[in-house]
């Protein structure tokens, strides 16, 4: 007994010792940070604000460059443009992998969560997909889908009473209510289309069976508590993932349903064969162009497994970040109005018989400079970029250890006084051709940057410029109290507490939940 009690005793001042020392590692690193509990590091503070929130209080009491602990998991959060400078760019090779994500599928990851080798050439077989002569194939199918855009705008106008264009719809799906905008509906149909060449209806058709999973992924899985459990205690994940093919037998996951439609799509491009004249993703995905490989690299087509993880995480990364910026900038634009205005006459001036095309859609500076104003008031996808170091090195006097994540912290470098005059004010001058020279390169990231960075960029941009020049032809925003209000579109009230409504809660668990495939 009394063998027992030492060894009992011996084994928990072991453990106690471990976690003392594995939650003083940024201590040992003479770096800064919140205090860690001993058990579950930061998590009850991300848990209680969010981790947004809880990031923007740390970095305005530790600076740019912090630690702090992701449950299990130490996190050197990065607002320093130089140093971001050699993680992202310069020493890329040294940070291929993002950061360790909890819940990550362990074969068949899809781009974003893929490292190594298998990244390099996923990258490679979808960036052809990306280029300017298949995105402006793509246009006219973007540009029928704004046209159903236009007449939901036109038969909701027609009432004559102010509407809200993001809070467009508030229902109840499967137990919990769901926010909707239109411009969801909008974005899921153009990536349903361009990328799968998915007949999805999520504009006609409010109860669209996509648009309904699609939702549910981003709303009731994303408060799942599962994750957080993940977060504490890594090696919970084997206990979830044994549990996966219990939930798929009962059929309760959306993850599922997406999956089976997306491997049905597969089955009939197989069919097809590669001759079918489709420009999109699964098609690249089946029948990898062979202009893009090297003799060293040669492309094979994915299975279909890692397909339906490719079309997955495009849904998801096509969907939710661009409808997002669409509706910052209509808030903006209903905010300011001599923006607004400006806007509408560059516009006017630009396209001057009313038909947007892919060229005179790009030739629009004032516009690429309040979108790039939005893009660093709200950047909607802060969060996401994040790397992971292969080998110890030291930059700026900062020690980064082999293995350990790294948070690029987009928000505090958007909204840093000493890179931007008045962070917090609405000011697309800044991207004007002479100031932008002035901007701190590296101070800037809605997209990331480097060889990881978004590879859907001119894509999204296309979406939003075309979507917003072709409203503004015909309608203004205005807000409701508006005296002069035309009664168009108008939107509520989208502020910080919706931007962490949108791009918070959702990222991890979202993405998380691609292991159910
Ligand atoms: C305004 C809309 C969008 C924003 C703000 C956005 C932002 C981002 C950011 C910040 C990253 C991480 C970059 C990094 O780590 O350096 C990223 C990655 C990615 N984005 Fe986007 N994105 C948008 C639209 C899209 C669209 C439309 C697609 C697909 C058609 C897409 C597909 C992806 C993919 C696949 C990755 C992972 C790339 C990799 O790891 O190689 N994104 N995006």
């Amino acid at each position: 007994m009394v063998t027992f009690v030492l060894l009992l005793a011996a084994i928990t001042a072991l453990a106690f010792w471990y976690l003392r020392w594995h939650f003083s590692t940024f201590k040992r690193l003479g770096l800064q940070g919140p205090e860690p509990s001993i058990i579950a590091g930061n998590l009850p503070e991300i848990m209680k604000k969010g981790q947004l929130q809880a990031m923007i209080d740390w970095s305005k009491q530790y600076g740019r460059v912090f630690g702090y602990y992701e449950g299990w998991t130490p996190v050197i959060a990065v607002a320093d443009p130089k140093i971001l400078r050699q993680i992202l760019v310069k020493d890329f090779d040294n940070f291929r992998s993002r950061k360790p994500f909890p819940l990550a599928p362990r074969k068949a990851l899809g781009l974003f969560l893929e490292n190594g080798h298998q990244w390099k050439q996923s990258r490679s077989i979808l960036t052809p997909a990306f280029s300017t002569g298949k995105i402006k194939k793509m246009f006219p199918v973007i540009d029928s889908m704004v046209d159903n855009l236009e007449e939901n705008i036109k038969v909701k106008s027609a009432k004559a009473k102010p509407f809200d264009i993001y809070r467009y719809d508030r229902f109840r799906l499967k137990g919990l209510f769901v926010l909707d905008s239109i411009y969801q509906g909008l974005t899921l149909d153009v990536i349903g289309r361009c990328a799968f060449g998915l007949q999805t209806n999520a504009q006609t058709d409010p109860k669209d069976e996509f648009l309904t999973n699609i939702r549910f992924l981003f709303s009731g899985l994303s408060k799942t508590c599962i994750l957080y459990l993940v977060m504490l205690i890594p090696i919970f994940q084997y206990f979830v993932f044994a549990l996966k093919n219990l939930v798929i037998i009962f059929g309760m996951n959306p993850v599922v349903w997406l999956r089976n439609q997306l491997r049905e799509i597969i089955r009939i491009r197989k069919e097809m064969g590669s001759s079918h004249n489709a420009i999109d993703l699964v098609q690249l995905m089946l029948f990898p162009s062979t202009k893009y490989s090297t003799g060293a690299e040669k492309q094979r087509s994915m299975t279909d497994r890692e397909i339906v993880a490719q079309s997955l995480t495009f849904l998801l990364a096509g969907y939710e970040t661009t409808s997002a910026v669409l509706s910052f900038l209509t808030d903006l634009l209903s905010r300011n109005k001599e923006v607004q205005d400006r806007l509408c006459a560059e516009i006017d001036g630009v396209i001057r018989d009313g038909h947007v095309d892919y060229d005179n859609v790009q030739q629009l500076p004032y516009f690429d400079m309040v979108i790039n104003e939005v893009c660093r008031l709200y950047p909607t996808a802060s969060l996401i970029v994040t790397r992971q170091a292969a080998e110890s090195r030291i930059y700026n006097g900062v020690h980064i250890p082999a293995g350990m994540a790294i948070q690029a912290n987009v928000w505090a470098l958007h909204h840093d006084g000493h890179f931007w005059q008045n962070p917090e004010a609405f000011i697309p001058e800044r991207f004007s051709p002479t100031y932008k020279e002035k901007i701190v390169p590296y101070s800037f990231l809605p997209f990331g940057v480097g060889p990881r960075s978004c590879i859907g960029e001119r894509f999204a941009m296309l979406e939003i410029k075309l979507t917003i020049a072709r409203i503004l032809k015909n309608y203004r925003f205005t807000r409701p109290h508006d005296s002069d209000s035309k009664h168009f579109s108008i939107c509520d009230n989208l502020d910080y507490g919706l931007y962490r409504e949108r791009c918070l809660v959702n990222v991890y668990p979202v993405l998380s939940i691609t292991f159910m495939i």
